[in-house]
């Protein structure tokens, strides 16, 4: 059973429409991105599901069911960072949100030790680095043992030994079992340390899949056929081919296709060869992946 579904939602503020129809599905044990620029409605679609925003229209499943105060249990989130008290120790300000959450003691301690606050647990919070103070923040979600961690742009703003602190506790935190949601505008941070994402941009859902379905660096060849050769076979024998997609003429009489990554240029060469079809040239073209989150948020 997924761990949150979302159905069709929707939701416009006044003239604004931040969400149009998102629909998605999170597994168990997977670390899912919402990834998009700026705008693109990522805060929206975690505020709605978390229950802090109200959408417009369409449905909202955890664990199968509509949301309850007691699912919500279930589930720990940082939409924004909490207020500490810069003179109390980190320990301190966990029993504070522990007390404000009912969680017990022994989750402020297991909660220190995940975040790796243990050994600094009765220094004063304004003393912590950038990257500290995120994950103290990230233990008060850990508070009273929640399956789920919904994070929304959880490296914002840190140094770059924040950032990788707060990304390696985010991958150790899902090793240890936990379904974690993140919403960030990083597409090299989805990719470290997300199994799965959906790309959202003005509200829209562009794709949604494994971080390896659709951020792969598929690659592309370039082909010019042989002067006797019209274009338009050479095009039909290639979208026979099953390891070749997206066959696309270029400008020049040149064509250009996908190709999977169990295949490379020469194999493309060797089919259309073995087809009486002769290239006068062939390039490959590697796209990284900015290129393609680029693409399919253009
Ligand atoms: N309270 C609000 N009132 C009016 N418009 C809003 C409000 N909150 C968000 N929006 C608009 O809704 C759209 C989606 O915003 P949202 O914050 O969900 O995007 P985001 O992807 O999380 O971006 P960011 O990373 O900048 O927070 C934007 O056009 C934004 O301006």
């Amino acid at each position: 059973m997924p761990i949150l579904e979302l159905e069709n939602l929707s939701k416009t503020y006044g003239g604004t429409t931040a969400l149009k129809g998102l629909t998605l599905q999170v597994e168990p044990g997977s670390v899912y991105g919402l990834l998009g620029p700026n705008g693109s409605g990522k805060t929206t679609t975690l505020g709605i599901a978390l229950g802090v925003l109200r959408a417009s229209s369409g449905t909202v499943r955890w664990f199968g069911q509509e949301p309850t105060a007691a699912n919500r249990r279930r589930i720990g989130a940082l939409l924004e960072t909490p207020n500490f008290f810069p003179y109390l120790s980190a320990r301190q300000n966990l029993l504070l949100a522990a007390d404000v959450k009912q969680a017990d003691t022994r989750s402020v301690d297991q909660a220190l030790d995940a975040v790796g606050l243990g050994t600094r647990q009765h220094d004063a919070f304004r003393g912590f680095s950038l990257g500290m103070k995120q994950r103290l923040a990230l233990a008060s979600t850990l508070l009273g043992s929640p399956e789920v961690l919904v994070l929304d742009e959880p490296t914002n703003g840190l140094d770059p030994q924040g950032i990788a602190e707060v990304r390696s506790l985010v991958q150790r935190l899902a090793a240890e079992g936990k379904t974690i949601i993140l919403a960030s505008h990083l597409l090299d941070e989805i990719e470290k340390v997300c199994t799965h994402v959906a790309v959202l941009q003005r509200g829209e859902l562009r794709a949604a899949g494994p971080v390896s379905n659709i951020l792969a660096t598929a690659d592309r060849v370039l082909l010019r056929p042989a002067p006797d050769t019209p274009a338009a076979l050479v095009q039909q024998a290639l979208a026979a081919l099953p390891w070749v997609s997206d066959v696309r003429p270029e400008t020049g009489g040149i064509l250009s296709a996908a190709v999977a990554a169990s295949h490379g240029p020469a194999d493309v060469n060797r089919a259309l060869f073995e087809q009486g079809i002769v290239l006068a040239g062939l390039e490959i073209r590697h796209r990284s992946l900015e290129a393609q989150f680029l693409e399919l948020t253009r």
